[in-house]
């Protein structure tokens, strides 16, 4: 058996901090696992090198499934980001170990490939409208078959979304939380111009989506769905925060734009209510916060059977290795909807040199074996973790609200 002699914890910053999970075999093969959770990650550092890697050694890298059990069942304390994206990291480097042994890329263990290629969505925005449009023009132009539209909402000096980077959108952007202002009205006023704006620029040919971050309340968000359908969206994203699940029913009373949750869930508990009621049409579960491949396998087995497909979030905090993950899980699964892209700095692909590839609006895991991920670690050495947070959200009148 391929026993476990050996698992470190890598915190590299190339532009960014990401936390790596390195699993290594008495045959010399190892596997690699993201455990990234933006803004607190020396957290799930900790939960891995100090509780989890002595739990490792000796064990056997096949047995995927009883690691997981193990990991899971055996802290007593289940769920929960900082947990989970610990678990995932493990299961994720075990699967790329069983790869390498294998000579086979990941996709096909997991059934081999159930379409050709993986449809990505690109990140537009701009501070105004046309700002936005003019950016998307250029994802349509590279080829992107689905696109995300955000934009500026005037009276607000920043928001959501909206960076001076096209391509490398990065939301952690200080040492300590940056305070951004937040109007629901003057939102509600710019996103239907957006999108008109936007279909008469794009035509109808490509996707469009959009991302409310958690900002509205159920009503706001059926009334901002009913706005958007002349437009047909692909997806409405995080309409409103989802701790209450029954809260989706209200947006489905009022719109049929679909509706797409869950980059911030952890297990299939957070989707189960919204899967078997039929109240979502796209899951955003993905790898590292949601237990690995072996549990996002089980939330979209459960949602194939509503004909909810899936929707990996794909933000530029998830390293190269919880992407290279993702690709080969949505090359694989029968239900995938769409998965979001965005690109890595050169500096951070550089420190992960990867097999997959980007052609016209279509991502592929690519052949080598396991997930075809490599990490630098010389290079990932020269760039020391840097604290950065997430920002924070205000109303106008002072008041918290959601980031
Ligand atoms: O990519 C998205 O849809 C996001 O909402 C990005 C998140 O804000 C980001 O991953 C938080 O770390
Ligand atoms: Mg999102």
């Amino acid at each position: 058996m391929p026993r476990i002699i050996d698992a470190k914890v890598i915190v590299t910053c190339p532009g960014r901090n990401f936390v790596t999970l390195k699993i290594e075999t008495e045959d010399g093969v190892y596997g690699l696992g993201d455990a990234t959770l933006n803004g607190r990650e020396l957290s799930v550092a900790s939960y891995l090198s100090d509780h989890v890697v002595p739990l490792l050694i000796g064990r056997d890298a096949h047995r995927i499934e009883d690691i997981w059990q193990y990991l899971y069942k055996g802290a007593y304390w289940r769920r929960g980001p900082v947990t989970m994206s610990a678990i995932a990291a493990v299961d994720t480097a075990l699967w790329d170990i069983k790869g390498k042994l294998a000579g086979l890329p990941l996709y096909q263990l997991l059934g081999g490939a159930s379409r050709d290629g993986v449809m990505v969505y690109g990140h537009a925005n701009g501070v105004s409208i046309e700002e936005t449009v003019e950016v998307a023009r250029n994802y349509q132009q590279q080829g992107y078959k689905a696109i995300r539209l955000q934009c500026g909402v005037p009276g607000l000096p920043s928001t959501y979304g909206v960076s001076k980077d096209k391509m490398f959108y990065e939301p952690a952007d200080a040492d300590l939380p940056t305070e951004n202002l937040w109007s629901t009205e003057k939102y509600l006023r710019v996103v239907p111009e957006l999108f008109k704006a936007a279909r008469a620029a794009l035509g109808w040919d490509v996707h469009l989506l959009h991302d409310i971050h958690h900002r509205l309340t159920p009503i706001e968000a059926g009334r901002l769905g009913k706005d958007l359908e002349p437009y047909r969206p692909f997806w409405l994203e995080d309409a409103t925060p989802a701790e209450n699940q029954d809260a989706f029913r209200l947006i489905r009373q009022h719109t049929t734009t679909p509706l797409a949750v869950g980059e911030i869930f952890n297990s299939i508990w957070d989707a189960k209510h919204l899967i078997e009621n039929q109240l979502i049409d796209y899951i955003r579960a993905t790898v590292v916060h949601a237990g690995g491949i072996t549990h996002l396998r089980r939330i979209a087995a459960h949602a194939d059977l509503y004909q909810i497909r899936t929707g990996c979030h794909g933000a530029t905090d998830l390293s190269p290795v919880c992407m290279a993950a993702a690709l080969h899980f949505d090359l694989s699964v029968p239900n995938f909807g769409v998965q979001e892209y965005m690109r890595h700095t050169p500096e951070t692909d550089a420190v992960f040199p990867h097999a997959y590839s980007f052609e016209r609006g279509m991502m592929h895991p690519g052949e080598k074996p396991g997930l075809g991920v490599e990490l630098d670690e010389v290079l990932a050495a020269q760039y020391p973790y840097a604290r950065a947070y997430l920002p924070v959200n205000r109303l106008e009148d002072g008041t918290m609200y959601n980031w």
